[in-house]
């Protein structure tokens, strides 16, 4: 919902807005209590947390809330470096360059991590895991590698941990509550990731940092709720992808459709907006995983990286709502669909919906990773590829199957982007090819991510730009009148307008979009 941008009580322009929930601006605080007292106490926060036998603590509703409504906004309890990371700044969380003529990294003068500059060996972030690294006089071997350029570096996964740790003496009432933090330390204690992160986690924080007094559970336990509740916080503009703690947002539980979404600002702060009209009383979800996986996939990450068994509508139905983005076609009677005979249960067969041909989960399994792989490898500097992978699999794989979704996604971003398919030169096959693929993703977004999700508004923007391409040529080739023209131009401007409400809230998209309206508006003319 756009902010409005008068007092509500005496409708004066006003910037100052409701501390609660940002939605409202005021002239002065007079007016704010005014307001609250009228309306705005009930109108304000529209959620709180509750438990349920399942879920565990959840986010629920507390009244209807619009679609486009910001429900929460929270600033991070927590910022660190994500597990593994190319050479960032322990102190901005820049990705770290080399400047010109120097050899390696600027290296902190106290603990040598690599930071950005001299500035940051003193930013609130690093200072204090700074202070501890110093007095044991440990030494980081990230170094620059010109030969090889940078690399993703794992010895950055044991930042967070540390960071949240050092919160124990620094500010022990958040790190209280950073402790009541769902944690599932008992299922990830015996995964090869627990046993890695066993020896290098305990003994950099208790022999190296000589931080004996926290015990080795505690230890674990810190790493483990930030692996159940950390985001990855992405902030396009800053080039920063880093991991982000945050208490309330934590709270949010997963749907494989979900009815929110979330975006950083520029000081990391989470932003939560209802993707879809909410009724009072519901849940409110986001998709902890990729929505556009099919179910046996999506509940084998959700497991892996969550610790739970997802069983959501969609999880709980073979046909994953009507999608059967599962599904592959049957090699016997040749016209049935492939479906699990119990999506909840991993380990059940799979059988014809219309003849009696089984198959073993495991070969399905089988099937989807090799698959999955091959799609991996395709040359990705043109489309011919993929066109050629949903030929290959036309027979095998439904229609609707995950693997041609993603495979078709990635056409939709190849159409127009890459050199020798770049828009001017798409044939009018390919434009309309471009165009029937918008469509076909457009009518699974409806059904994963309805709504004003991301997903959609990017959908919406590929579709408005390849309207007006087959509008402008349809005219330039005498095949539609200035009449027929400008209208089908409207339409484009339509998905334009939505796509942009949609996405206005995407710092990063602020300038495609501006270009984006001014060439629509430009191209409407037809002059
Ligand atoms: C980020 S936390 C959410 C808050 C958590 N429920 C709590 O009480 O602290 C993620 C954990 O919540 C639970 N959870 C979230 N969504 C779920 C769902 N759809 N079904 C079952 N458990 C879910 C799982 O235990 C998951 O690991």
């Amino acid at each position: 919902m756009p902010i409005p941008l008068n007092c509500p009580i005496c409708g004066v322009p006003s910037t100052l807005k409701c501390g609660g929930c940002r939605n409202v601006v005021y002239c002065g605080k007079e007016h704010q209590k005014l307001h609250w007292r009228k309306e705005h106490k009930v109108l304000c926060k529209c959620f709180e947390i509750d438990t349920d036998p399942k879920l565990g603590r959840y986010v629920r509703s507390t009244r209807d809330i619009k679609k486009g409504e910001v429900v929460m906004r929270e600033i991070p309890a927590l910022i660190a470096p994500k597990l593994m990371t190319y050479p960032i700044c322990l102190g901005c969380h820049q990705k770290l360059t080399v400047k010109p003529g120097e050899r390696d990294y600027y290296k902190c003068s106290q603990c040598t991590w690599p930071l950005c500059s001299l500035a940051c060996e003193n930013s609130k972030y690093h200072k204090p895991e700074c202070e501890v690294m110093a007095k044991r006089k440990f030494n980081c071997n990230i170094n620059y590698d010109a030969k090889n350029g940078p690399k993703k570096e794992s010895a950055y996964c044991v930042i967070s941990p540390l960071r949240c740790l050092l919160l124990r003496n620094s500010n022990p009432k958040l790190y209280e509550k950073i402790l009541k933090l769902e944690d599932h330390l008992d299922k990830r204690i015996n995964t090869p990731v627990y046993a890695i992160l066993k020896s290098n986690l305990l003994t950099f924080v208790r022999k190296i940092l000589g931080l004996d007094e926290l015990s080795e559970e505690e230890i674990l336990r810190v790493a483990s709720i930030l692996d159940t509740n950390a985001f990855e916080v992405r902030i396009p503009s800053k080039d920063l992808k880093v991991r982000g703690l945050f208490l309330d947002t934590a709270m949010v539980s997963h749907d494989c459709v979900p009815n929110t979404r979330h975006v950083f600002d520029n000081n990391c702060q989470i932003v939560v907006m209802a993707t879809v009209d909410i009724p009072k009383g519901s849940v409110i979800s986001t998709s902890y995983t990729n929505t556009l996986k099919s179910t046996l996939p999506r509940r084998e990450h959700l497991l892996q990286s969550k610790c739970f068994e997802c069983t959501c509508r969609r999880c709980a139905d073979p046909t994953e709502l009507e999608t059967y983005a599962g599904a592959i076609m049957c090699s016997k009677c040749k016209i049935g669909k492939i479906l699990s005979e119990d999506p909840l249960d991993a380990s059940a067969d799979w059988k014809c919906q219309l003849c009696p041909h089984k198959i073993k989960v495991k070969q399905i399994v089988w099937g989807n990773n090799a698959l999955e792989k091959e799609l991996q490898s395709l040359d990705k500097t043109s489309p011919k590829a993929y066109e050629e992978f949903l030929r290959r699999y036309r027979d095998t794989l439904y229609d609707k199957h995950s693997l041609v979704l993603e495979t078709k996604y990635a056409l939709i971003q190849l159409y127009g982007n890459v050199p020798g398919f770049l828009l001017h030169e798409l044939n009018d096959a390919a434009v309309q090819r471009k165009l029937d693929l918008c469509h076909d993703m457009l009518e699974i977004a409806d059904i994963f991510e309805p709504g004003s999700s991301r997903f959609r508004g990017m959908l919406l923007l590929d579709l408005q730009e390849i309207m007006a391409v087959q509008a402008k040529r349809e005219f330039e080739n005498g095949l539609l009148t200035r009449e027929g023209t400008q209208e089908k131009l409207m339409d484009a401007m339509k998905i334009l307008n939505e796509a942009v409400e949609i996405l206005q809230v995407e710092p990063e998209m602020q300038a495609t979009l501006q270009d984006r309206v001014t060439r629509m508006a430009k191209e409407i003319d037809l002059n």
